[in-house]
């Protein structure tokens, strides 16, 4: 299994700032993820948590550090990685089993499956990976016929056809309706109670979060580093009602805190919650 460690060490990247010169997003961000586990990454918006994934994919070079997948050193894309993007990346031109078997078909003209047995393999997977989402009526359905819950489970499908070693998932749930965001995190977490993965999860929201992580790693921005990595508590088996848990409600106001205080909008908050104050005192006093 040691094979299948994801080690992040030292990793530096740095983007033109627009202005001729360079800003650091990234600074010596170092993470070990261990095989099967589920790692959430969060933190303020823009603190490097899509630049950190795209590195991990191979979609992008660190100007410093290393990054490992076993012993391999990840410097471009490839298929023991998966990736899940927010914005639905289905080809609308194909049905459900169309999109999830495309890396088969990609495959196949690279010449990388190379038997009819592994080929038949594949598909028998892709129809299984289909119907753990729900979507074995939806077989030939298009994109444009599915709701935006349904064409992400058929983005997870397909990135997880090749078992990859690695899920690479970034705001997958972003666009999604409250109430869909949690349907998918219990269908996610079954589909990964049958088939364990190692993920990286980045998300906005705490609560998903902490719901779903084993760990979850706070960045901080300007420049993007580890504020801290936090392991949550509960076993991997998780019900909607651990999210009304008085211990998980902690948990999550002291992220929510750490993001806050990293963001550099604390005097902003501040000042909110001053003006709120003032607010209902004038309220009261015109009750007087
Ligand atoms: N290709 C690029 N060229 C220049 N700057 C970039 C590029 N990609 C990202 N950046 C900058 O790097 C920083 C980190 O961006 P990134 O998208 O990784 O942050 P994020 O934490 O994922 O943000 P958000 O939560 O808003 O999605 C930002 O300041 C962004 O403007």
């Amino acid at each position: 299994m040691s094979d299948q460690i994801l080690h992040i060490e030292s990793v530096e990247k740095r983007y033109p700032d627009g202005r001729g010169g360079q800003q650091t997003v990234l600074d010596n961000v170092s993470l070990r993820v261990e095989p099967g586990e589920f790692v959430t990454v969060i933190g303020a918006s823009g603190c490097g948590k899509s630049t950190l994934l795209r590195l991990v994919a191979g979609l992008e070079h660190a100007q410093g550090g290393v990054i490992r997948l076993g012993d391999r050193v990840v410097d471009q894309p490839g298929a023991d990685r998966g990736m899940v993007f927010q914005h639905y990346t289905l080809f609308p031109w194909l049905t459900v089993k169309q999109n999830v078997m495309f890396s088969l078909e990609l495959g196949a003209n690279m010449r990388a499956i190379e038997t009819e047995s592994e080929l038949s393999g594949l598909v028998d997977r892709a129809y299984a990976l289909i119907e753990m989402m729900g979507l074995e009526d939806r077989r030939d359905h298009y994109p444009n016929q599915l709701s935006g819950g349904m064409q992400q489970r058929v983005a997870i499908a397909r990135a997880l056809l090749s078992r990859p070693r690695v899920l690479l998932m970034d705001e997958p749930f972003g666009a999604l309706d409250a109430q869909t965001r949690e349907v998918m995190h219990d269908l996610i977490l079954q589909l990964f109670a049958v088939e364990p993965t190692t993920v990286m999860f980045v998300t906005h929201d705490v609560e998903e979060a902490a719901y779903l992580g084993d760990r979850v790693v706070v960045l901080a921005p300007h420049p993007g580093r580890i504020d801290g990595i936090h392991h949550m508590a509960w076993g991997r088996e998780r019900e909607p009602a651990l999210k009304l848990d008085p211990e998980f409600t902690k948990v999550k106001g002291q992220l929510t805190e750490r993001i806050r205080e990293t963001s550099g909008m604390e005097a902003d908050h501040k000042l909110i919650e001053r003006m709120t104050a003032l607010g209902r005192r004038m309220q009261g006093n015109a009750a007087r």
